[in-house]
């Protein structure tokens, strides 16, 4: 699937499947050498990380482990509520654990700074975030991450796990999206 499969709904690619694999090796490299030795558990927040989580972990070379939380802020709109709820939490006790966050995007940091001081409070080893985009100009609270793949404008962006009420998932790009698709 490329863009001119999205028909008119796409406005234009912001960053393509070619761009998000080679930063993916990247952050890879990084996460292999920094956790080399120690026992790692990966953390993804569905539904939006399941792309960046399994390119991600398939790049690296340390044994790890993978468990999944389901957290909302957004439901269908496209601005965060604020208010975080867990639809699904982690099957896995984090006592003593190198636990690190896998997202797909950090726009309010509202999600993930109330993910972080949730996770913290566990009893894990050490808990980092690794997320494929930021908006920095977005951000409504300073959330402390140790991997980004890409800073990004404040536009709404589809793609890549990312969605517009629940489409556009898989497609395999980031972009964004016309603005007729959001008033109509
Ligand atoms: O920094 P924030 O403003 O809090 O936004 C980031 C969060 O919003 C999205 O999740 P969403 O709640 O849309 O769930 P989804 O992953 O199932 O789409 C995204 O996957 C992040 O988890
Ligand atoms: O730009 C975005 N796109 C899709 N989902 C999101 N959740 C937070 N920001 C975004
Ligand atoms: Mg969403």
């Amino acid at each position: 699937m490329d863009a001119s499969d999205m028909g008119t709904d796409l406005e234009r690619v912001l960053l393509s499947e070619q761009q998000i694999a080679d930063r993916l090796t990247e952050m890879a490299g990084e996460i292999d050498a920094d956790y080399a030795g120690r026992d790692l558990l990966l953390v993804g927040v569905l539904k939006g990380a399941v792309m960046v989580m399994a390119d991600l972990a398939r790049r690296l070379h340390l044994p790890v482990e993978m468990d999944w939380m389901a957290v909302s802020s957004y439901g269908a709109g496209t601005s965060s509520s604020g208010v975080v709820r867990i639809l699904k939490d982690l099957d896995t006790d984090l006592t003593g654990r190198h636990v690190l966050i896998v997202e797909d995007i950090i726009d309010s940091g509202l999600t993930l700074s109330w993910l972080l001081s949730n996770l913290r409070t566990r009893g894990a080893a050490s808990v980092e975030i690794a997320t494929l985009l930021r908006k920095p100009e977005a951000a409504k609270v300073e959330v402390d991450v140790r991997y980004v793949g890409f800073d990004i404008p404040t536009e709404f962006v589809v793609g890549y796990g990312l969605d517009y009420a629940e489409k556009y998932r898989n497609l395999p790009f980031v972009g964004t999206l016309a603005p007729h698709v959001y008033s109509d």
